[in-house]
């Protein structure tokens, strides 16, 4: 059609997360207090903060993980790809299926490495063993771990360096074919080699997937997101581009925090 031709291919990107209005407490605490936030496809969203601001609350809500927390209720609606995902009758194994979660300490399954990548497909049913093979493989291509672990297979995934374990666990993510991964500062319990590594896997993830990480660490967001997000006590202060935020931010207390005044 003329008229796709004249429209900037980036306005028909449709937001893949849309959050509006949030409100959670946990009891009678107000941890986040009314966010709305929009996030596109296939680019990488810091969210940085001092501790406690509510980075990892707000983050848990894209995949319902907060839903079983003692005391923990909420308000506003979320969309992901135009759907709420709090609406009643939402399916949240299959939500998960699309938004998978890497946490902050690598977490593998007692298991092969075999296993720990093939178990998000067998939960899900799927008996087919060429069809798992094949995932696997593909999985552990991805996060650069196939080279390393291709004759060790069947060694289970919690002899593996701490590193290679938080790489296997984003291929037991990548396996189910999710299109939005969590990661809840996925390289603070990691080697500077190692953090290098998963950071260079992000940036790579990001053609396929659209990503949002916690991080403590402000050079590690500058150096890998599109997006940065600063939060401050259950307020979201400032959301912009990330080489705005770090080199013109708008907000004082952004300005404080990136250069270390707090936090
Ligand atoms: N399960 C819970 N029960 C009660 N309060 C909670 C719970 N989880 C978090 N909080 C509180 O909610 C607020 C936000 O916590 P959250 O973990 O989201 O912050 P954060 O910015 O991710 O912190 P950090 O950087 O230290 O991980 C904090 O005051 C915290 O104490």
């Amino acid at each position: 059609m003329v008229l796709d031709s004249v429209i900037d291919p980036s306005l028909k990107k449709i937001p893949k997360i849309e959050a509006k209005g949030i409100k959670v407490w946990y009891d009678e605490f107000n941890a986040i207090k009314g966010i709305d936030m929009t996030i596109k496809p296939n680019t990488v969203t810091a969210f940085i903060g001092p501790s406690g601001c509510g980075k990892s609350t707000f983050l848990r809500l894209f995949n319902r993980m907060n839903d079983y927390v003692d005391g923990f209720s909420m308000e506003g609606k979320i969309k992901i790809n135009g759907s709420n995902i709090y609406k009643k009758n939402v399916n949240v194994e299959e939500l998960r299926k699309e938004v998978g979660m890497v946490f902050q300490k690598p977490n593998p399954f007692p298991k092969s490495i075999f296993d720990n990548v093939a178990y998000g497909l067998r939960i899900q049913g799927i008996t087919d063993k060429k069809f798992i093979q094949e995932r696997v493989v593909s999985s552990l291509q991805q996060v650069g771990l196939w080279e390393e672990v291709k004759d060790d297979l069947k060694k289970s995934g919690l002899a593996l360096s701490g590193g290679q374990q938080q790489r296997l666990c984003i291929a037991r993510t990548l396996a189910v074919e999710p299109s939005i991964i969590l990661m809840d500062e996925p390289t603070s319990a990691l080697d500077p080699i190692s953090t290098a590594k998963i950071e260079e896997l992000i940036f790579q993830l990001k053609e396929k997937y659209t990503i949002i990480i916690v991080t403590h660490n402000m050079q590690q967001a500058g150096r890998i997101s599109d997006y940065t997000a600063f939060f401050y006590l259950g307020e979201l202060i400032e959301y912009n581009k990330t080489k705005n935020i770090f080199t013109n931010p708008e907000k004082q207390q952004t300005e404080n925090y990136i250069t270390g005044r707090f936090g």
